[in-house]
């Protein structure tokens, strides 16, 4: 990736400066942030009753139809107690209040997505997210960087490690569920998923804006993941999903994972499982953090359709594929859908 010179300041510095209107960059020309949005309603799916084996056919087909609607659930009873939430929350919370050269000491470095930074810009035209991040690589162990890793706030490592360690387990229940929601083997997802896969996780941090209507805190994109698990803000709406050329907003469940297909389950699943596209504003009151956790299959790994979801009624939709992530990257920059690249 061909990254330009980062910005001088963070969003975060910027909106702290007490600045009434934003910099040119940030402004988009999109007419549909002044309107207001219906909720989505999105099915909650209790992940406790599909890890039994004997999960019974109406909780997966309920999973099934959520996944093949709007391609999110809300997740209930994965194991997490709301007491960890809140902890993985607050770690995120007393990083980015920090000073800025504290915060400075795990800056990601020009041409590469690891650690604490602004939005990558790519080309001169860019409109600018409204958000700062904060970057780390969970999972394989020996591919963390943890010079990314903040020391500061004391728990926060031992705390991801500990989040990142009960999301595999909520991950493998899932794409096992998954399959036999369509009645195919349990392990045909979790087999093209592999184990070499990886998982990362993006701390979102969304400063207040004066002028809300005028940026995005992540502009339009579906995720180029398999999975993506989303721990939303407890207190701060901003996220919505396109659906039927809409916008809608997503609620905030506490203690639910917002969990959602990525692009490569929408590969796998040919086209049955929906990748979101999404997006997030900001507003003038209150900051809002997420915590986006990735799950990623191999470069080397080849994924495609399962053979038994493609027949007569439903041809191939999409080619084998590796790397899809570079894939995804190369179509993004150019405005256009990166599941694009895969369509036979
Ligand atoms: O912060 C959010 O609500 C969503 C963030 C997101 O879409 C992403 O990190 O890919
Ligand atoms: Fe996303």
């Amino acid at each position: 990736m061909a990254e330009l010179q980062p910005l001088a300041k963070t969003v975060q510095e910027l909106a702290a400066s007490n600045i009434k209107e934003v910099p040119e960059r940030y402004i988009r020309k999109d007419s549909t942030l002044e309107t207001s949005f219906p909720v989505l309603e999105i099915p909650t799916i209790d992940l406790q009753l599909l890890a039994s084996s004997s999960t019974s056919r109406e909780e997966l087909e309920k999973l099934r139809s959520a996944l093949s609607f709007c391609g999110c659930i809300q997740a209930i009873n994965h194991g997490l107690t709301s007491s960890f939430l809140d902890k993985v929350q607050e770690v995120g919370q007393q990083f980015f209040a920090l000073p800025s050269e504290e915060k400075k000491k795990y800056s990601r470095e020009v041409g590469s997505i690891e650690g604490y930074g602004n939005d990558m810009i790519l080309s001169e035209h860019q409109i600018l997210d409204w958000t700062d991040r904060l970057y780390l690589i969970l999972s394989p162990e020996e591919k963390r960087n943890l010079k990314f890793w903040p020391e500061n706030p004391q728990h926060f490592r031992e705390i991801l490690h500990e989040y990142s360690m009960k999301l595999q387990v909520v991950l493998e229940v899932l794409l096992k569920a998954m399959a036999r929601s369509l009645n195919l083997e349990e392990n045909c997802f979790l087999n093209q998923y592999g184990d070499q896969a990886t998982m990362q996780a993006r701390f979102n941090y969304y400063p207040v804006c004066p002028k809300p209507e005028q940026v995005l805190g992540v502009k339009p994109h579906a995720d180029g993941s398999a999975i993506t698990m989303l721990l939303q803000d407890k207190e701060v709406e901003g996220l919505q999903v396109l659906k039927d050329d809409q916008w809608f907003r997503v609620p905030i469940i506490p203690q639910a994972l917002l969990i959602n297909v990525g692009d490569q389950v929408e590969i796998m699943s040919n086209g049955i499982f929906k990748s979101p596209v999404h997006r997030v504003l900001t507003n003038s009151e209150r900051e809002r953090i997420t915590l986006a956790v990735f799950c990623i299959p191999h470069p080397d790994q080849e994924i495609g359709p399962v053979e038994e979801l493609i027949d007569e009624k439903r041809p191939r939709l999409y080619k084998k594929v590796k790397d899809y992530v570079s894939l995804y990257f190369q179509y993004y920059q150019k405005g256009r859908r990166p599941i694009e690249a895969a369509l036979i």
